[in-house]
């Protein structure tokens, strides 16, 4: 069974609960178990600048889910706490993406596996590195903590980080 890494994002109030009630979902789901949670990062928007700041996790899972399977029940539960897609990297609910699903690299249409922007944010390569900071990242050969290491200094400053979620 892999191991997936799966990120969550918002920045809309309530944030805390949006994250909350999206680990409930995953933990609901027949074919997912939630094995670890990282601690919430607060971080300044990325891209799209002029929108509130985010608060970000990213959890381990075992899953049974076949990847797109797995895509689609991350875009329900996005569904679910009621995300607008409006600008491209702009507010949301709840961003979910699917930053590692065990070595596997996968290029299909809907979906990009490992997350192809996970090397540049600091707000995934930081909680993944709580959880697993030797994990050797498919496609650039480097372990997490090599990733994290060559983050641009001021996005390691620019980053809270609180307690774990519960
Ligand atoms: N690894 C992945 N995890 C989640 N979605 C992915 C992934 N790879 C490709 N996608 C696709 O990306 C599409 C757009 O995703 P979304 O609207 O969440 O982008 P975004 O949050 O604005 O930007 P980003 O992907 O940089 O976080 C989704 O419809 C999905 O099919
Ligand atoms: N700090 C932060 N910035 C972002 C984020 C995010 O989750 N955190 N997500 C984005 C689009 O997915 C764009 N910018």
């Amino acid at each position: 069974m892999p191991i997936v890494y799966i990120a969550l994002g918002t920045n809309l109030e309530p944030r805390a609960t949006h994250l909350e009630k999206a680990l409930e979902l995953f933990r609901s789901l027949p074919d997912v178990e939630v094995k670890r949670v990282s601690s919430i990062y607060e971080s300044k928007p990325v891209g799209y600048l002029d929108q509130p700041d985010f608060l970000n996790l990213v959890f381990e899972a075992d899953t049974d889910l076949l990847p797109m399977d797995l895509l689609d029940s991350c875009q329900n539960i996005e569904q679910e706490l009621g995300r607008v897609r409006t600008i491209r990297f702009g507010p949301r609910t709840l961003d979910v993406d699917i930053v590692l699903y065990g070595v596997e690299s996968i290029e299909e249409e809907r979906l990009t596996v490992p997350h192809p922007r996970m090397q540049e944010r600091s707000f995934v390569l930081l909680p993944l590195q709580e959880l697993n900071p030797e994990f050797v990242v498919p496609g650039w050969n480097k372990t997490v903590n090599e990733l994290v290491a060559e983050l641009p200094p001021e996005d390691l400053e620019e980053i809270w980080k609180y307690a774990p979620e519960a």
